[in-house]
């Protein structure tokens, strides 16, 4: 039975990589289907970074009877990340110290430290095992820290991105934080709630639709057709209706802690190297690229893959670019289900 969104307050204060306490940290996350009695018949879905604990609605596709996530065979959870803006601690929170909103008083985060509040919640609700972790993109850097930061996790499914936050990357997350910061109303960071930066973080998100999506796509999308009123190209008509649809749902200070986040993403920061700290992760995983993938390209795919003793590279064959594990269901469902119906996997108690 799905519950809604609920809200855990975790017994202790949560301290940061960088040591930054977050004293009363809070954690939203979604459950369906049922914990089995040795409560590890788990399933954790890791969310993308504007994403929500919605599965059953930004993963409908591969939710129900006989798909990737079905919730009569399953336990399966999604955590709404640290740092995000839709339950779980970040910078729209209290600040307990001030009574107003952290803004950008809220640390500084890392993909590591989200995986750490994800870990203390399982802990409390004594999940003793996870079958399957998956994600895509920042959910897929999730996913590869909790099988490199826990014992539990059983087997992974990562899909488009790689073992570090390429340059490429990194510049183009820069590109969109400097114009939430170019925004008058940005106020280094502590701009008040009837005035965000709603400007800036549109054209952040116009940026980032442009690095989610491929050439192709927006050929056969838009071509050079002008939109109705005839003013504008149809693509400009579609990134300015993209940015305003976010700027409806999601905080200009989260994005920036998430996008920062992404970027402190290198499973060899602060560790020996990529092979030793990757070659001993021997749980079966599958690695998903996506051909058309300009912001993480397949070869970051396929070089996790050759780094992960257990691991099998597949590709997924789409026009929509990175975003297509978002929305190239049937094939996601098809890699994912053999996977996990082909590959043995250590018996588990029940
Ligand atoms: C609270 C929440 O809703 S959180 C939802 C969960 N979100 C996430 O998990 C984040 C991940 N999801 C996503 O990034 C996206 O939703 C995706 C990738 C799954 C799909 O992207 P979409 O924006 O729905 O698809 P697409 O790129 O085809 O754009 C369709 C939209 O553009 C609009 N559009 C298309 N052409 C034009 C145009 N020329 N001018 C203006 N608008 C246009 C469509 O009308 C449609 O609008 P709608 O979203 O109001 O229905
Ligand atoms: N489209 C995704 C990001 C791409 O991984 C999101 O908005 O969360």
């Amino acid at each position: 039975m799905n519950k809604g969104v609920q809200q855990h307050k975790l017994k202790e204060p949560f301290v940061t990589e960088s040591g930054q306490a977050i004293p009363e940290p809070l954690v939203a996350y979604q459950t369906w289907g049922e914990l089995n009695n040795a409560r590890n018949n788990v399933f954790l879905v890791c969310h993308a970074l504007t994403g929500n604990t919605a599965v059953d609605e930004w993963f409908g596709g591969l939710f129900g009877p006989g798909k990737t996530l079905d919730p009569e065979q399953q336990f399966i959870i999604c955590i709404n990340s640290l740092g995000s803006c839709y339950g779980s601690s970040g910078p729209t929170s209290q600040n307990p110290e001030t009574g107003r909103p952290y803004r950008i008083d809220f640390p500084e985060i890392t993909i590591r430290d989200m995986v750490r509040l994800q870990q203390k919640l399982l802990d409390e609700l004594r999940i003793t095992g996870i079958e399957l972790v998956i994600g895509g993109s920042m959910g897929g850097m999730q996913a590869l820290e909790w099988c490199i930061m826990d014992d539990r996790p059983r087997s992974a499914v990562f899909v488009g991105m790689g073992k570090a936050h390429s340059p490429w990357a990194i510049g183009i997350s820069h590109t969109q934080r400097q114009a939430i910061y170019n925004d008058p109303n940005w106020k280094e960071g502590y701009y008040s709630a009837d005035q965000p930066p709603r400007k800036g973080l549109a054209l952040a998100r116009m940026i980032a639709m442009i690095s989610y999506r491929s050439d192709a796509d927006y050929e056969n999308k838009f071509g050079r057709l002008p939109q109705e009123d005839g003013d504008q190209f149809q693509v400009e008509s579609y990134l300015n209706y993209q940015g305003q649809k976010l700027v409806d749902r999601f905080d200009a200070v989260s994005y920036v802690r998430l996008s920062q986040a992404m970027d402190s993403h290198d499973v060899a920061r602060n560790r020996p190297s990529y092979q030793g700290v990757l070659g001993q992760l021997d749980i079966p995983t599958l690695v998903i690229g996506i051909d058309t993938d300009l912001l993480y390209p397949v070869q970051e795919q396929q070089e996790l893959a050759e780094l992960l003793p257990d691991a099998r590279y597949r590709e997924i064959r789409s026009v929509h670019g990175h975003d297509a594990f978002l929305m190239e269901f049937e094939q996601m469902n098809d890699l994912i289900t053999s996977f996990i119906t082909e590959t043995p996997r250590p018996t588990l108690s029940s």
